[in-house]
C-alpha cells in the first residue's frame, strides 16, 4: 500500500542555501518569548525520548532561535557515561538529532510564515522525523559540562529540511552533525 503524503502548504516556498532567504527572519517570526520549539509540539509528537515534554523519562531537549540559527543546551548526567569522565556517544547523537529536527520545524514554520503556538493557526502541524543523522566525534566530551549545540539551516525543500549542527563543551567543539529532517509520513500518525 502506498504511503499517503503529508500535507505541504502552498505557502511554503522552496528555499535553498545560497538563495539568500534561508534562516532569514520574517514579519511572522516567532518564539522570542522564551519558549522553545518543542514547547509547542502537538501531543502526538511530544513523547519523543529526546525532546518530548510529555516523556517523563526523556531528556526534554529544548531548542530556540539564536539570531539566524538555533541553540540547544543540555548537561548530561553521570548515567550518560561512555568511559569514566566522558559522555556516551549515543547521547551526543540524540542531542544533535533532536536539535536538528527542532531546528527543521522552526525553519519550516518560519518559511511558511506561520507562528508556532498561534491559536488562530488551524493548518495541519508541520511534523518532522529524522531521515538521516550524521555525527563526527571530534574530541572527547567531558561529563559535568553544559553542551551547547548551534544549528544552521542549510536547505529547505517541500518535504525536507537539512540542518548542520555543532556541539561545544566550553571552548572545545566536540562534535559536528547533520540532520536531514523529512515531513512525517501519514503512516506514522
Ligand atoms: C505547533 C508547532 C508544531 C511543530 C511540530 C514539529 C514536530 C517536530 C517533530 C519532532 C519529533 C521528534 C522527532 C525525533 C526524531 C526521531 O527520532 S524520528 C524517528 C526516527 N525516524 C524515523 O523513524 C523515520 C523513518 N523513515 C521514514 O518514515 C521515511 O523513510 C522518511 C524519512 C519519512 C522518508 O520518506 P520518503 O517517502 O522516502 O521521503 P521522500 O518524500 O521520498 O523524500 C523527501 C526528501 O527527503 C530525502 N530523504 C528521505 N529519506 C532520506 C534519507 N534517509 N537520507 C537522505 N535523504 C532522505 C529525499 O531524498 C527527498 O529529498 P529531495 O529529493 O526532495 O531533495
Amino acid at each position: 500500500m502506498a504511503a499517503a503524503r503529508a500535507v505541504v502548504p502552498a505557502s511554503w516556498p522552496e528555499r535553498t542555501a545560497g538563495a539568500g532567504t534561508v534562516g532569514r527572519m520574517t514579519s511572522h517570526d516567532t518564539l522570542h518569548d522564551g519558549t522553545a520549539f518543542q514547547d509547542h509540539y502537538p501531543p502526538d509528537v511530544a513523547a519523543c525520548f529526546g525532546c518530548g515534554r510529555l516523556n517523563e523519562h526523556g531528556h526534554h531537549l529544548r531548542t530556540t532561535w539564536d539570531g539566524e540559527g538555533t541553540v540547544t543546551r543540555f548537561t548530561p548526567g553521570p548515567e550518560q557515561t561512555a568511559v569514566p569522565g566522558y559522555v556516551y556517544g549515543g547521547l551526543i547523537a540524540s542531542v544533535i538529532d533532536c536539535a536538528g529536527t527542532g531546528t527543521a520545524a522552526g525553519a519550516a514554520y518560519r518559511a511558511a510564515g506561520r507562528t508556532m503556538g498561534d491559536p488562530d493557526d488551524h493548518e495541519p502541524p508541520l511534523r518532522f522525523v529524522t531521515g538521516r543523522l550524521e555525527v563526527d566525534y571530534l574530541a572527547p566530551t567531558p561529563l559535568g559540562v553544559e553542551l551547547v549545540v548551534r544549528g544552521h539551516i542549510d536547505e529547505i525543500k517541500a518535504r525536507k529540511v537539512v540542518v548542520s549542527l555543532e556541539m561545544a563543551a566550553g571552548d572545545t567543539v566536540v562534535a559536528r552533525g547533520r540532520v536531514i529532517a523529512v515531513l512525517m509520513p501519514a503512516t506514522m500518525e
